[in-house]
């Protein structure tokens, strides 16, 4: 399977004019990435409360972000989240993502979305190694 990144992503792409044009900080020492993102007010699912789609992709691409950043190119083969608490639509949150081990052509990660420091979403992930 091969990947292409075009600059479309929803979630980074700088060419996607719909997307949310997320830009990280990458730790390759560490395995980690971290990004801040203001959520859209079209984002939303209830009103006034971002979809959990969007939070879902966000700790997805977070997690790619911390394997690509420590040179592993991937896709995402399993996502498992806990949404702990309702994120405002129009509210900033962090999003930090970590590769916590390696089994052979599997990754696992983990993220977490914070709104003013409180934990809001954590998620665990197995990525699948291309090439
Ligand atoms: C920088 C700018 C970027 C810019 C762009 C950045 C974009 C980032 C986007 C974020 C990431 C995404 O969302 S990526 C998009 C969402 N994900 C996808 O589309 C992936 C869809 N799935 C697939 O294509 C496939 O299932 C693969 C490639 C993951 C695996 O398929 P396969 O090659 O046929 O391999 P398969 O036989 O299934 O699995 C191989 C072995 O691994 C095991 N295995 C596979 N997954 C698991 C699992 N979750 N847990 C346990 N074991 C597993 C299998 O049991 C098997 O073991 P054994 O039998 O060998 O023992």
């Amino acid at each position: 399977m091969d990947v292409i990144d075009d600059g479309r992503c929803f979630i980074c792409g700088k060419d996607n004019p719909i997307g949310l044009k997320a830009q990280f900080i990458i730790d390759p020492e560490q395995r980690r990435a971290e990004t801040t993102v203001q959520i859209p007010e079209h984002f939303q699912g209830w009103q006034g409360i971002t979809h959990g789609g969007i939070i879902s992709a966000l700790l997805d691409e977070i997690c790619a972000q911390a394997c690509m950043g420590s040179g592993m190119q991937v896709v995402t083969s399993e996502l498992k989240l806990r949404y702990r608490a309702p994120v405002p639509t129009g509210s900033t949150i962090r999003v930090v993502g970590e590769v916590t081990g390696k089994r052979r052509r599997l990754v696992d990660a983990k993220g977490r979305a914070e709104l003013d420091g409180q934990v809001v979403a954590e998620a665990e992930v197995v990525m699948f190694r291309l090439g």
